[in-house]
């Protein structure tokens, strides 16, 4: 079959791009796709002035790569595997000297992001060639490297070192890991999740609306907690802004005076990784009674260490044994249950310096939390704590009578918060609700000595030791170098995050092109013409779709590579001079055109339908206001 390859330069208008712009030469090709054995017949053409240094600007791209078409053998996985040096312009070089193969015609290839790309070209055995004018070509003498210099696109920086391990392990991806896609996508549906027909009726509460419940809302209003009144929570969405928050309704609640506000000002000012953060408190009639809502911030997915760890699935072994056994049996078999179900002690120092750290704040504002207890805690992935029900019991029990000292209260109610925190961390040492209490906590202590170091048991004594005035100070040195290893974890983590979403910013730089390619090719229409999406830039275009997406093996197979497809994307937006060949779909024609071009074609093409447009939104328009 007969190939005729056209090299165009910057004359976009004019149907079809077939017009002919430069002699041709015909190519025998057996298929009539996009191989590579038609690809090893182009490379035929002489190198000399292919490799000639192209100028953009003040910025010379040296290449030592063919500029020969260049089809599969160019999916290699780096942008361009020739060296990139920034070169300034020399006044030499702008001095065109004319050379009798170079015709007055050639056009500059027009602004590309307002790099003015001049050509000239030569006819070389029946083939022209388009080289950049002598003013934009530098001397290789002139090569200086400006660290100062920016282009505008950006250069996929590969991955940090520290990251190559995990990395490898995880299997190198052009995408965000799975695990961490999985997680997110589990927390975007819980946002969106909505409450089903048993709780349709729901009202709209003051600004949230469309709500949820987190849990069973018992009916037996006997089901009392929270200080004797009813409680339960809810997801829901802020109708102004969007923003899902969680609820914590008492109901028949009936605020008697407006004093707890200060508290609870208070509260809504503390802002802390390891908290829930309060927003706002209102009462409400919305439920046909007198409800007091707590608004906290939402976090879809999480679930309370008393769920996570005490589940009610197995016998607590510190619950009393009514069998006649001897004790020693009792405590043989705690012993047994704890050696298999231990949690691991360096997770049980992660929590107990995520907790001491809201603490600190809390204690250190005036504060104290007052419902340390593992229903109130709540657990996200990667171990992350939050104390999630502050400022209810400061609202509830509104203990703001003259009569009270409040800071000897608050005084007291922190040294109360400490023994809940040993309380606690002895919980999830023994795995056992029941190992706090009074009667239990010399066999607990006793187990957790044999399975623990004294650092912990030192830790928890301090803690539930009655007699001491404790501080939450006190308890950094008993941490100590831990904080290190926890540091450490974190950073290393961000990292990982950071790098993921590196990828997921490249990833959303070409989502913009591809919006823009959508929106440009098989338009129907444009201005009233109808042709307008098959003629001019946009031919060009509609040819780069198919060279982008559109490949097939030799036996018409489609050939779907992920990298070639990025490739060829990143080029188009970094508009390198590299260039392609490009096929009509009939095979009669092929163009051999640079990214440059293509990138030129885009921006243009995607101005007039802007132009056209009525409404420019989004990503689009941010993407294209910053370059215009
Ligand atoms: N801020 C929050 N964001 C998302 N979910 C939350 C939030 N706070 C609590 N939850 C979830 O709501 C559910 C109920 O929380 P709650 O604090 O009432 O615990 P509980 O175990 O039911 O305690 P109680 O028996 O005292 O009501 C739990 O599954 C918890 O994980």
């Amino acid at each position: 079959m007969d190939h005729q390859v056209y090299y165009r330069f910057a004359q976009t208008n004019g149907v079809p791009q077939e017009s002919k712009l430069a002699n041709y030469m015909n190519i025998q090709n057996s298929s009539g796709s996009l191989h590579q054995s038609f690809q090893s017949k182009l490379s035929i053409e002489p190198k000399k002035p292919l490799t000639s240094p192209q100028c953009v600007g003040g910025t010379s791209l040296v290449s030592s790569a063919p500029a020969s078409p260049n089809i599969f053998n160019s999916f290699t996985p780096t942008l361009d595997p020739s060296p990139i040096r920034c070169v300034s312009d020399h006044p030499e070089n702008s001095s065109q000297s004319a050379s009798p193969n170079r015709v007055s015609s050639c056009s500059p290839m027009s602004d590309v992001n307002n790099i003015a790309v001049a050509a000239y070209q030569e006819n070389v055995g029946g083939t022209t060639y388009f080289y950049p004018t002598t003013s934009e070509t530098c001397h290789a003498t002139d090569v200086a490297v400006n660290s100062n210099l920016t282009s505008d696109y950006n250069v996929y920086p590969g991955t940090p070192n520290h990251i190559t391990s995990l990395k490898a392990k995880q299997g190198a991806s052009f995408f965000i890991s799975k695990d961490l896609q999985m997680e997110l996508m589990n927390r975007n549906a819980l946002t969106l999740m909505q409450a089903n027909q048993q709780y349709a009726d729901l009202p709209q509460v003051e600004n949230y609306h469309e709500l949820c419940p987190l849990e069973r809302i018992p009916s037996n209003s006997l089901h009392k907690t929270h200080l004797g009144y009813q409680a339960s929570m809810y997801k829901a969405i802020h109708t102004k802004t969007g923003t899902p928050y969680c609820l914590r309704r008492l109901h028949g609640f009936r605020l008697q005076n407006a004093k707890c506000m200060v508290v609870v000002d208070l509260w809504k000012n503390l802002n802390h990784s390891n908290i829930v953060q309060l927003q706002e408190v209102f009462t409400t009639k919305a439920f046909g009674d007198n409800s007091l809502i707590f608004v906290y911030d939402y976090y879809p997915g999480s679930e309370t260490l008393l769920s996570k760890y005490f589940s009610s699935d197995q016998p607590d072994p510190f619950a009393p044994d009514t069998s006649p056994r001897p004790y020693s049996h009792q405590k043989n078999s705690i012993l047994r249950h704890q050696q298999n179900n231990k949690l691991p002690e360096f997770l049980i120092w992660n929590y107990i310096i995520q907790l001491t750290s809201a603490l600190r704040l809390i204690h250190s504002s005036g504060l104290a939390c007052r419902s340390l207890d593992p229903t109130k805690i709540i657990i996200t992935s990667k171990n992350r704590l939050r104390l999630s029900c502050l400022g209810v019991m400061d609202v509830v029990l509104n203990e703001n009578s003259a009569s009270v000292n409040p800071l000897a209260l608050v005084q007291h109610y922190q040294q109360e918060d400490l023994t809940a925190l040993g309380k606690l961390v002895l919980a999830l040492a023994c795995k056992s609700t029941v190992a706090v209490q009074r009667e239990n906590i010399s066999t607990a202590v006793d187990i957790i000595s044999r399975s623990y170091t004294s650092d912990l048991r030192n830790l928890i004594m301090y803690l539930l030791s009655p007699q001491q005035r404790k501080s939450i100070t006190d308890l950094m040195p008993m941490i100590g170098a831990r904080f290190y290893t926890q540091m450490d974890n974190l950073h290393s983590y961000i990292e990982v995050l950071e790098y993921e979403l590196s990828k997921e910013i490249e990833n959303g730089r070409l989502f913009r092109l591809m919006a823009k390619l959508g929106t440009i090719n098989e338009r129907p229409e444009l201005n009233m013409d109808g042709a307008w999406a098959e003629t001019g830039d946009r031919y060009m275009l509609k040819l780069f779709r198919d060279y982008v997406f559109h490949q097939v093996t030799e036996d018409g197979r489609p050939w779907v590579d992920m990298a070639h497809i990025v490739q060829c994307l990143n080029k188009l937006d970094a508009g390198v001079p590299e260039k392609i060949c490009l096929m009509s779909r009939d095979e009669q024609s092929m163009l051999v055109v640079s990214y440059a071009e293509l990138k030129h074609c885009l921006e243009q093409s995607f101005h007039e339908i802007l132009n056209a447009s009525p409404v420019k939104k989004d990503l689009i328009e941010c993407e294209t206001e910053k370059k215009v």
